[in-house]
């Protein structure tokens, strides 16, 4: 059965079912009231199968549940059916729970309300519900008779108080008017039936005193009852209110570790989303600060795009006009293409016209020389033969102290004496060494003689007061400290090339024509020296003209390259460049006659100033080296450094290791000559003025490349506005 609160109790055992014994009566368990059924079935007066059917009712108003038994408060619920009041109903209670288990059966509850209102026998039975009906007409009655109450005399007051001692109703009775008011009643209407009154209340009051006590024991006893259960009941509800303390403790418990298991989870989770926020939240700074930069940057754009098309407009505007100057200057360049072209074969022209004059001119000096010397030679005096003993003398004491000095280089003929800016090596060394050296051009103090380059003699009235100045110009390229003032300059070459170039002019002596003038080249200087070679003398103007510079450090045999390249020849005892010399030599290169103006420096320090000067309009420069002297491989780039300083490097630039015959001293690798040239971009050969070998190839290289070079230019200039292509040195 549940209790209100939803909790299981045990039914409440009727007497005998304690210990499990099945109540007596029949073997199937009945629902109470099927019992009560049953004996409706039985002979049953009708008062009494009404009685039966309103306890019945009476029973159903009470278990309401549907119990199967009535408790304490349930009995309160007939307090609306029956006109008793709850302690009227309580003291009901107790009366009908015989075995005062604090509990009414259905049997208990009949079986009390029969007793109750119905006496043993029928009439009293019917009595007794007549009683009950009476009793209600009564109480209707009492309500009208209790005005009448009042004439009741003395006697019957006293005999009432009497009777009511004898039966000690004050004990039982707590309001005696009803029962007053009925002995009254059937003393005036029914004297007859006041005995049987007197004794009905006498077995009434005997019953309800012994119900009383009954009751005051089951009262006791179920105060016992009820406390025991109470204590019971204390204990179970103790126990249940430890249990339901333990189980709320542990639900508590489980609720608090679900709950801090829960609270973690949902902290973690609340973690988890305040990183997520955060990150989302840089994010979307991150993406605000793009926006606004992308904003910015769309502002500026728009500024560029704005600036851009203006800028390109104006462009246009300008490109319009430049076209326009272009197209102009492309004309004007053209028409001066054309008048540069006409000047250039006009001033070809007037070089070859001054070169034949020259070496008409040369041919008359030396042919003037030959004479001198035909007349020096019948010329003799004592002092010859005595200055000869000095000389010999001289010369013996001179060679074993120059014996160190083995060199001698090529000398040209320009050296100035007096406010000399220069002098020759071969006066140095005269000062020094007390040796009378001869000049390069062959023509010095002391006259020559054809046999002997060494054998010096002078003329009549001995040395020549002074010595006839070799013109030297510089055609295209004056040297400004050179053109300073009215210097003379001596006429000085070497012996051999004096003999080469005498050779040479012997041979053209008969074709030469009468001398002229000296020649002068416009700009009023005398012009300088031409070395044609032999076999390429052309008498027609070349195609191409080009102007090249050769540079490197003393020594290496730049001037025994020349020589080798232009007169095949090689001579040992070479002597020191002085200043600068110059050589023209016209090679044929694909069908077109190119002139060479090749450019022979001197290597030494001292010149450098000089050399520095040559490189500004050259059209090529060789770098030359001796790849048997370290030092001057290591020069090159400083070479190549002033040559970048004064030309930029817009001209080909051939480097030279010479003396390639000397293998077994050679202190240069190749490999480092292909390297330097590779990172310079520079035309790269290994050569040898002594064996000739690659001295044309080389030259012939260069000379290819700048044909092509200008070729290139040529047609660059030609077509508008194409840039020139410059072609890599080395191909
Ligand atoms: N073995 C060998 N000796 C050479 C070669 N070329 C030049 N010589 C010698 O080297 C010396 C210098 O030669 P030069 O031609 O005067 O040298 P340079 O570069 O003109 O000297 P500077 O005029 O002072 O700049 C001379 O004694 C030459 O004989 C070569 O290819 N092989
Ligand atoms: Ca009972
Ligand atoms: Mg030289």
């Amino acid at each position: 059965m549940a209790t209100p609160d939803r909790r299981v109790v045990s039914r409440p055992q009727r007497p005998g079912q304690e210990s499990g014994q099945k109540p007596k009566g029949s073997g199937a368990r009945l629902h109470p009231l099927d019992s009560l059924e049953q004996r409706e079935t039985q002979e049953q007066a009708p008062g009494q199968l009404v009685m039966l059917r309103k306890a019945q009712e009476f029973f159903q108003t009470c278990d309401a549940e549907g119990k199967g038994f009535i408790a304490r408060r349930d009995m309160q619920r007939l307090h609306k059916e029956l006109p008793l009041s709850l302690e009227e109903l309580e003291d009901v209670f107790d009366a009908l729970d015989t075995d005062g288990n604090g509990y009414l059966t259905p049997e208990e509850f009949t079986t009390g309300f029969s007793h109750f209102f119905f006496s043993q026998n029928n009439p009293s039975q019917e009595y007794a519900g007549e009683q009950v009906a009476q009793h209600h007409e009564e109480q209707v009655y009492q309500s009208r008779g209790e005005e009448g109450l009042g004439d009741m005399d003395e006697d019957e007051e006293a005999q009432f108080q009497m009777l009511m001692d004898r039966l000690g109703a004050q004990k039982v009775l707590e309001d005696e008017s009803d029962v007053k008011q009925l002995w009254l009643q059937l003393k005036k209407d029914e004297p007859h039936l006041l005995s049987n009154f007197e004794d009905f209340l006498t077995r009434i009051f005997s019953q309800l005193q012994e119900a009383h006590e009954e009751k005051n024991e089951l009262e006791c006893a179920l105060k016992r009852k009820i406390a025991a259960y109470d204590e019971e009941i204390q204990h179970l509800y103790e126990e249940m209110e430890q249990q339901i303390k333990d189980e709320k403790e542990q639900f508590l418990l489980k609720d608090t570790e679900r709950f801090q298991a829960r609270s973690q989870d949902l902290e973690q989770k609340l973690l988890c989303k305040e990183q997520e926020l955060e990150q989302l939240a840089q994010k979307q700074k991150r993406l605000e600060g793009q926006c606004t930069a992308l904003h910015h940057d769309k502002h500026e754009t728009k500024a560029e795009n704005n600036k851009l098309k203006l800028t390109n407009q104006e462009l246009a505007r300008e490109l319009e006009r430049t076209s326009q100057e272009l197209q102009e200057a492309q004309w004007q360049l053209e028409s001066l293409q054309q008048e540069a072209c006409k000047l250039h074969e006009e001033k070809e022209m007037e070089v070859y016209r001054v070169t034949e004059s020259l070496q008409r001119e040369k041919a008359g000096l030396l042919k003037q020389l030959d004479f001198l010397r035909e007349r020096n030679k019948h010329l003799r005096d004592e002092r010859d033969t005595c200055f000869q003993k000095d000389k010999a003398a001289k010369a013996n004491a001179a060679a074993s102290k120059a014996s160190w000095k083995r060199r001698s280089g090529s000398v040209i003929g320009k050296y100035v004496d007096g406010r000399g800016i220069f002098r020759s090596q071969s006066e140095e060394e005269e000062e020094v060494f007390g040796i009378p050296r001869r000049s390069s051009l062959g023509l010095s103090r002391y006259p020559l003689t054809e046999e002997e380059p060494g054998a010096g003699e002078t003329g009549p009235g001995g040395p020549y007061p002074r010595p006839l100045r070799r013109i030297i110009s510089i055609e295209e390229d004056p040297l400004p400290q050179l053109l300073d003032g009215d210097f003379e300059q001596p006429l000085s070459k070497c012996p051999e090339e004096e003999e080469v170039s005498d050779q040479r002019v012997q041979g053209q002596i008969q074709e030469a024509p009468p001398l002229k003038l000296t020649p002068t080249s416009p700009r009023g200087q005398p012009v300088g020296k031409e070395a044609l070679c032999k076999e390429e003398s052309v008498p027609s103007a070349p195609d191409r003209l080009f102007k090249i510079v050769f540079v490197g450090n003393a020594a290496v045999g730049k001037t025994s390259f020349l020589k080798r390249f232009c007169e095949d020849r090689f001579s040992p005892g070479m002597a020191a460049t002085v200043g600068i010399d110059y050589r023209v030599k016209t090679v044929n290169v694909d069908d077109s006659q190119v002139a060479l103006q090749l450019w022979d420096t001197a290597g030494q320090e001292r010149y450098r100033c000089i050399t520095q000067q040559f490189f500004r309009k050259a059209d090529a420069v060789i770098v030359m080296y001796d790849l048997t002297a370290k030092q001057s491989f290591l020069s090159v780039r400083r070479w190549l450094s002033s040559v970048e300083e004064a030309v930029g490097d817009q001209v080909p630039v051939l480097l030279l290791g010479n003396k390639l015959d000397n293998e077994q001293e050679r202190e240069v690798p190749r490999g480092l000559g292909e390297q330097l040239a590779k990172e310079n971009n520079l035309i790269f050969y290994e050569c040898s003025a002594y064996s000739g070998h690659n001295t044309k190839e080389s030259l012939f290289h260069l000379a290819r490349f700048l044909k092509e070079q200008e070729d290139t230019v040529r047609e660059d200039t030609i077509q508008v506005g194409r840039p020139a292509k410059q072609k890599s040195c080395c191909g």
